[in-house]
């Protein structure tokens, strides 16, 4: 569904990414795994044409899409919630709720029904439910969080690229994220997911990637990178 080739990306002269290449087959969760700074969230950038690649290829569904503006991009089914709290403050949870659907309304792709999506974005964000009037800005950040996630769900995308979901968020909320990725795999939806809970990603995966200083380090199914000796050691608390 999503394949990403020998990519290249980085800022003005730095080059962060070193020919990275990860498939991310349709149905699947596959994650990305890293410690901070490895890259893991230039990748996003890169493959959302949030900055433009400077080699390599990324294909949609078999179509080419590296260097594409964002708006195209989600527009052809790419949703992405990003690291942070990047929802519109001044507007409310609703409002930011349908802005994700925009995308779809004005693209080649089936519109939907914006209605029954929204509906289905309450049932699985409560919280969100709850707080369907207030302004985004006002919600805690771990809501803020939610509601990036919630939105991308709007787009109703062929791929979601969640980077950092678990961001800040108290471990009962993490919980109820991962619940929530976990009830998105069911229903179907193929996602690309970033996580720092390195051991949460992997249960939750079918495969994973582990990403170093911008190189893929280490790949495999996610039962066994979860024993693997040097995965452990690194990033799943195993050698301390
Ligand atoms: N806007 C930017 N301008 C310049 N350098 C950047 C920018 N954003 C990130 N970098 C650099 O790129 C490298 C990779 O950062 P990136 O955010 O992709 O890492 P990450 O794996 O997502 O880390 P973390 O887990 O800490 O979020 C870092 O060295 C970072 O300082």
């Amino acid at each position: 569904m999503l394949s990403i080739k020998n990519l290249e990306a980085g800022y003005g002269k730095v080059k962060v990414l070193h020919g990275i290449t990860i498939e991310v087959p349709k149905g699947q969760v596959i994650t990305l795994i890293g410690s901070n700074g490895a890259g893991k969230t230039t990748t996003m950038r890169a493959i959302t044409g949030m900055i433009k690649p400077t080699a390599g290829d990324i294909e949609l569904d078999g179509k080419k899409i590296a260097g594409f503006e964002s708006y195209k991009i989600a527009k052809l089914g790419l949703a992405h919630s990003p690291e942070g709290r990047r929802v519109f403050s001044t507007m409310s949870v609703t409002d930011n709720l349908l802005l994700g659907a925009f995308p779809r309304l004005t693209g080649s792709r089936p519109k939907g029904d914006v209605k029954h999506d929204l509906d289905r974005a309450m049932d699985l964000f409560p919280r969100l439910k709850e707080r369907r009037n207030q302004l985004a800005g006002t919600l805690s950040g771990g809501e803020q969080q939610m509601l990036a996630m919630a939105r991308a769900i709007m787009l109703n995308p062929e791929v979601i690229l969640l980077d950092e979901p678990s961001m800040g968020l108290a471990p009962i909320l993490v919980d109820e994220v991962f619940r929530i990725i976990s009830r998105l795999k069911s229903e179907g939806m193929t996602m690309l997911l970033v996580e720092q809970f390195a051991a949460a990603a992997l249960n939750v995966a079918d495969y994973g990637y582990v990403l170093e200083n911008g190189r893929i380090s280490a790949q495999g199914a996610a039962e066994s990178l979860k024993n693997d000796p040097a995965v452990k050691a690194a990033y799943l608390g195993g050698g301390h």
